[in-house]
């Protein structure tokens, strides 16, 4: 890690999470979290439940307040920013839950979201988000409360991407889903990444993991126990098993 920490002096890796800590009330969960993503890399939290990966990932969406450590982006602190202007600074969250308007069609759900847009070159709009979500088009007059759990959260990742994000964070995106509907998901993650968009991944299913994401940080009790490369978590067994259960 030291190598990575010195390029990092030189060129501000995309997000960087330094000593990060967290409490609900008086119980604290995170005890000086560190964990970075570059430009173009897609990135794991893992590890069992409660051990703080969805704290972490609230913390850099602004939806709770860090009580240590710093959450910089581009080389800025973000640390501090309400979720609005932390979204609106390009980071886009696939929450946990999916949280689609039920009363909103499709199209009405990716436009309100839109509203919130970070300014990019490139922008995200309904046909780009389209081309990624065939089916979205075909069911854009639909209401959300009439999609499927899958169609919901492939229109939940749809409005993540009509904020232009820089940073794309999924929360438990395949949770709940059938496995064929899960395959879509993770093929369209997959797609994503190969088209270079920056990702943090939370999920259980390590295995689509490991083909989907360059580096992964195991999480155990509110700290980072191991961090490594795909290839690296592949070989560590006794990882897998001690922190992973798998
Ligand atoms: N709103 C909350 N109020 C109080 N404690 C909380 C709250 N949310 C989470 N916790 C606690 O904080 C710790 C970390 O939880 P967190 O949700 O970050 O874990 P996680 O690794 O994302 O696991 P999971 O997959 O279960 O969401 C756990 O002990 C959990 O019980």
């Amino acid at each position: 890690m030291s190598a990575q920490l010195s390029n990092d002096t030189v060129a501000p890796r995309l997000l960087e999470v330094e000593g990060l800590s967290a409490s609900y009330g008086r119980s604290r969960v995170l005890h000086g979290v560190d964990f970075s993503v570059g430009r173009g890399e897609a990135v794991t939290l893992l590890g069992r439940n409660g051990m703080g990966k969805s704290t972490c990932l609230k913390c850099v969406m602004g939806m709770l307040r860090a009580q240590g450590g710093d959450i910089r982006l581009d080389g800025q602190s973000i640390r501090g920013r309400p979720s609005h202007m932390v979204a609106r600074s390009g980071i886009g969250l696939v929450p946990e839950g999916r949280q689609v308007f039920p009363t909103l069609t499709v199209e009405e759900n990716l436009l309100a979201t839109a509203a919130n847009r970070h300014r990019a070159p490139e922008p995200y709009g309904l046909e780009r988000v389209y081309e990624f979500f065939p089916r979205l088009r075909e069911r854009r007059r639909n209401m959300g409360n009439q999609l499927s759990g899958g169609e919901q959260q492939m229109l939940a990742i749809g409005r993540a991407l009509m904020t232009n994000p820089r940073l794309l964070i999924l929360d438990e995106a395949t949770e709940g889903l059938a496995p064929l509907v899960r395959e879509d998901i993770w093929r369209v993650l997959r797609r994503l990444a190969e088209s270079g968009m920056s990702m943090i991944v939370v999920d259980k299913n390590l295995g689509p993991l490991l083909d989907l994401a360059h580096r992964h940080y195991v999480m155990e009790k509110g700290r980072v126990v191991w961090a490594g490369d795909s290839p690296s978590l592949r070989q560590d067994a006794a990882v897998v098993e001690e922190y992973l259960g798998v």
